[in-house]
């Protein structure tokens, strides 16, 4: 898998060096003709090496797709569930099913935190998904409710520390705006042009299989199975 999709990289690098785009007034570079000019322009104390594009590639591709994937699956599983919040539906589905629930840190200097000795270099795994559903912040934590979020300012931009299926602070996620963009807008366009139900006498709403797969992103475990019906 790695090497098909290094030979990807490497034509998508190659590609770029023979059609050059220029960097306009309005910026009609892409990411990988910015990387291309820096690495020519040869004066950073750090170089950026063909491998150096690569690994920030692989990132793009590997953050941007699967993530959107798993929440708009979670997001027509809970609603599927609550067939009546459809008609409201906003994709807030994160709080209840962040696609990525552990967030590694490592810690820079020593801290103390709730009579913990953390040491200087100790790495962490900060469990947003359990954050997330702590009944010290949420009431009824479990329940899927779009409405919760109307009239609170709680949100996910990495100030809430209740909520952060973005993360937050230096390392934060940089294509939330991409993310929630890509998720409204499939789900949109799913929810204005059918009605959706789970297949009749197969499996009830309420007997759904709500478990997560193990790996780096929570996706549900089981692949999801729906009649869709056109409104007319
Ligand atoms: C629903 C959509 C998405 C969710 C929930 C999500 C969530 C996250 C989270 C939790 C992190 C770790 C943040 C931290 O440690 O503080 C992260 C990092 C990252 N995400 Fe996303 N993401 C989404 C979409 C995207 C998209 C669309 C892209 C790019 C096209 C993207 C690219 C990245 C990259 C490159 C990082 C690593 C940043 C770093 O380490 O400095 N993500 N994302």
């Amino acid at each position: 898998m790695r090497d098909k999709l290094d030979v990807i990289m490497d034509e998508i690098i190659e590609r770029h060096k023979r059609n050059r785009r220029s960097n306009s007034e309005f910026g009609s570079e892409d990411l990988v003709d910015v990387f291309l000019r820096v690495q020519e322009e040869g004066n950073l104390k750090y170089p950026i090496t063909n491998d150096s594009i690569k690994a920030v590639l692989y990132d793009l591709f590997i953050g941007g797709t699967e993530t959107s994937l798993t929440t708009i699956d979670w997001a027509m599983v809970e609603l599927l569930r609550r067939h009546e919040a459809m008609a409201k539906a906003q994709a807030k589905t994160l709080r209840l099913h962040p696609p990525a629930p552990v967030l590694p840190r490592a810690c820079i200097n020593e801290q103390v935190i709730d009579g913990y000795t953390i040491p200087a270099g100790q790495k962490l795994l900060f469990n947003i998904w359990a954050m997330q559903r702590d009944p010290r912040y949420w009431k009824d934590p479990e329940k899927f409710e779009p409405e919760r979020f109307e009239n609170s300012s709680v949100d996910f931009l990495g100030g809430d520390h209740q909520f952060l299926p973005f993360g937050g602070g230096k390392r934060m996620c940089p294509g939330m705006t991409f993310g929630t963009t890509t998720v409204e807008s499939v789900l949109a366009q799913l929810l204005y042009n059918f009605d959706w139900k789970l297949p009749a006498g197969v499996v009830r709403a309420q007997d759904v299989d709500m478990i997560e797969s193990n790996g780096i992103t929570a996706a549900r475990k089981d692949n999801l199975f729906v009649v869709a019906t056109p409104y007319k």
